[in-house]
């Protein structure tokens, strides 16, 4: 909870890339507010802005113009240092292509952010190890990226997003490169932080998560073209297609 009753909070946001024949306006004057708790579906044809939108929600991104607040906090103004804190803190990121790093096992990739965020070896593995669990991933801990599935991996960016118990999880595209069965167990998960009150903001073309999401916004050429709150519509959300309910 963030005590403004908001996990984010955008007005006339704008990203701009290049300059003059080049210039392309990706974000448009986007007003956005997410209140907490809310599972925030983000969709649009391809080149619509998505991915930049996500990328200056999670302060990955400079806005170029307009105000925007984390945990009604002002951070567009934000130096990128004070950025990089308060997003090590406040967000975790989930991407289509997993990004682990290689080089180390499922429990330390978990564990990177809280050891980056300052915690203790002992208290970022104990964390690390219980969201392996969460994921249902206890058993592989010790196994290298390349030795787990797709589905596993990304149920282990998952639990490296939670790690330093986020206020809001971003996630692109997040079942973009798993087949249907991976795309089922990382759905229920996602279902499984909404209902726990995760705030959750996700972009995406698998329908399966838009329509079950609390709201959807549609973007093209940068702005909202449609923004549909979907809660009171389908109030069992993706427990009921997933058969989580009754
Ligand atoms: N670093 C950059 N430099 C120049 N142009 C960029 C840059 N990043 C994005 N763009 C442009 O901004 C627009 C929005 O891109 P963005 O990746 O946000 O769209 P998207 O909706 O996420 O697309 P996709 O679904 O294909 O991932 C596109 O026209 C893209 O070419």
């Amino acid at each position: 909870m963030t005590g403004s009753g908001f996990a984010i909070r955008a007005r006339a946001l704008c990203k701009e890339h290049g300059e003059g024949q080049t210039l392309v306006r990706a974000v448009d004057e986007i007003d956005l507010d997410v209140p907490d708790g809310q599972t925030l579906a983000v969709t649009g044809p391809s080149g619509c802005g998505k991915s930049t939108l996500l990328h200056l929600l999670g302060g990955l991104e400079r806005p170029t113009g307009g105000a925007l607040w984390l945990a009604g906090r002002r951070v567009d103004g934000l130096g990128e240092r004070a950025l990089a804190r308060l997003r090590r803190r406040t967000v975790g990121f989930v991407f289509q292509a997993f990004h682990l790093v290689e080089e180390l096992s499922a429990v330390q990739n978990v564990e990177l952010p809280a050891l980056l965020a300052g915690d203790s070896p002992r208290a970022a593995r104990r964390r690390a190890a219980e969201l392996l669990d969460r994921v249902g991933l206890a058993a592989r801990s010790r196994h290298l990226p390349s030795a787990l599935s797709g589905g596993e991996r990304q149920r282990v960016a998952i639990a490296r997003a939670l790690v330093n118990a986020p206020l809001v999880v971003l996630a692109d595209e997040p079942t973009g490169n798993l087949d249907s069965a991976a795309t089922r167990e990382v759905l229920r998960l996602f279902e499984e932080l909404r209902r726990g009150g995760q705030t959750l903001v996700i972009v995406t073309h698998d329908d399966r998560i838009a329509a079950t999401a609390d709201r959807l916004v549609s973007m093209r050429d940068g702005a909202f073209v449609d923004d549909v709150w979907l809660a009171a519509a389908a109030p069992t959300g993706l427990g009921g297609l997933l058969g989580l309910d009754g």
